[in-house]
């Protein structure tokens, strides 16, 4: 490999990884040598090392493919003999990447980041940012406004006003995206902030790794020392006990000095089992906000901005009127699968070079559909049905066995089987603690009585379409 090679991949991987990422964790890599497949670099500590392979190792590799350089493996190590040039000693850094700052500017950065990082400091390093995720590309509607005003006002720094900031809400909500937007804010707004974003997950490995190396003075040192904690997902923490008590301490000393914390989690910090009691209530001492599923406004926000932003990708591909309005009608599970949706459709329809028309996004996301289509829930179906037959909602779960009722009760049944993945005792507990044998009978008495009763096949048709959006 050419020193030219490894500048031009290295280039490439600031697109791929972005700048931040870069700076931090691809630029302080030395390239060493290639043999036998096995492109190995040196890399300031062990942990760098660790987290370049498990997070860009594989991008790493992908890159020095693409450039034609046969690599089945990378490796990295702590170099032997730092003095000593290495294999490849005209390629320690590539001339566009940090010699002439000027002819690139995306790598630029200020004159104090650029000074070489005492090993510590490496090791505080944050973890890998998505360029992506800014403030600039969150879309705000009613679902999120209160977590998008929260995290702007931490990210805009000045007194820290709630301590921690703790957000929490379903999978793929935008909980990471905020937090990085947060990171990213702050790095722009006050770039000598140390600024430490970590999933629970990370901290954890870290703090074990810590007092394997008997290194857990410099652990403590080093958590205490951050302007702004951030650990995403917190839940994974619970149950582990060693790692609660450390977490307790670095957050009660962090927000003794007035460091700004911010916290996310799939649920409350009241709802976390395995959480111990002090570090809950610790939680809920700042400000807690929920991110709430995504309603119709937001999702069609989100997919129209994705939309213009895959417009510019593939110029030339034409989106017909109402396919973003029946995505943003049909999946409603959450963003990240929203996105996914959005991604394929795009790159099918440019492979075939068709327009992206209803017929072709129904063709082309079927799977992703059906599943979504098994999201509808059983309250849901049970209210509709309630509506629909004109009784209460309370009739639905109640003993009564008058017709009138146990009729529509049973339509209920039978759609929260066909429509949900929950299973024969979990709808009957949703049914007034039933047993799962009601339940199965409900069943097949409707499936009995659609194939003689049209009027009941009718409106198990017109609920079915209602339900499923
Ligand atoms: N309001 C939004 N505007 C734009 N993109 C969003 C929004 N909400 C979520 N996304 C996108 O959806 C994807 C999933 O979001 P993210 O990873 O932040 O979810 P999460 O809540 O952290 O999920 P998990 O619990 O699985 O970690 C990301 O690509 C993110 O950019």
């Amino acid at each position: 490999m050419t020193e030219e090679t490894w500048g031009q991949v290295r280039e490439e991987l600031i697109k791929r990884v972005g700048r931040n990422n870069y700076l931090t964790w691809i630029e302080p890599l030395r390239f060493a040598a290639l043999s036998e497949g096995v492109a190995r670099f040196t890399v300031p500590t062990n942990f760098h090392g660790d987290w370049v392979a498990r997070n860009f190792g594989e991008h790493i590799r992908r890159e020095l493919m693409n450039s034609g350089t046969q690599v089945a493996r990378v490796e990295f190590a702590v170099a032997r003999h730092p003095a000593r040039p290495a294999q490849v000693a005209a390629d320690p850094v590539p001339a566009a990447v940090s010699e002439t700052p000027a002819a690139s500017p995306t790598t630029s950065r200020p004159a104090a980041v650029a000074t070489p990082r005492p090993a510590d400091d490496a090791e505080l390093a944050s973890a890998p940012l998505d360029a992506r995720f800014t403030f600039d590309t969150f879309v705000v509607g009613k679902p999120n406004q209160l977590a998008h005003a929260a995290a702007r006002r931490v990210a805009e720094g000045g007194p820290v006003s709630f301590n921690p900031l703790f957000l929490y809400g379903g999978v793929g909500l935008g909980k990471t995206h905020l937090m990085h937007a947060i990171a990213h804010e702050i790095s722009a707004r006050t770039p000598d902030a140390r600024v430490l974003y970590l999933s629970a997950e990370q901290f954890m490995y870290r703090f074990v790794q810590a007092l394997r190396d008997k290194q857990i003075m410099s652990f403590k040192e080093l958590f205490r020392s951050v302007d702004v904690l951030m650990v995403d997902d917190v839940q994974f923490i619970a149950g582990k006990e060693s790692t609660q008590e450390e977490f307790f301490h670095t957050f009660n000393a962090l927000v003794d000095q007035n460091r700004q914390i911010v916290i996310s989690a799939d649920r409350a910090p009241g709802e976390i089992k395995g959480l111990e009691e002090r570090i809950a209530s610790r939680l809920q001492c700042g400000l807690i906000v929920d991110l709430h599923p995504t309603d119709y406004e937001l999702r069609l926000g989100i997919l129209q901005q994705k939309a213009e932003f895959y417009r510019g990708q593939y110029p030339g591909l034409k989106i017909a009127t109402g396919v973003l309005e029946f995505l943003a009608h049909r999946i409603t599970s959450n963003v990240r699968v929203l996105e996914g949706a959005l991604t394929r459709l795009f790159a099918f329809a440019s492979l075939v070079g068709r327009e992206i028309t209803l017929e072709l996004a129904q063709d082309c996301l079927a799977d992703i559909l059906r599943a979504s289509d098994r999201k509808v829930s059983i309250e849901e179906i049970q209210r509709k049905v309630a509506e629909h037959y004109n009784i209460r909602l309370s009739d639905m779960i109640g003993p009564k066995r008058l017709r009138a009722v146990a009729r529509p009760r049973q339509v209920a049944m039978y759609l929260s089987k066909q429509l949900t993945s929950r299973s024969l005792p979990e709808i009957g507990r949703r049914f007034g603690g039933r047993d799962h044998t009601t339940i199965m009978h409900g069943v097949k008495k409707i499936e009995e009585l659609m194939a003689i009763d049209s009027q009941l096949s009718d409106d198990l048709v017109m609920l079915r379409r209602l339900l499923e959006g």
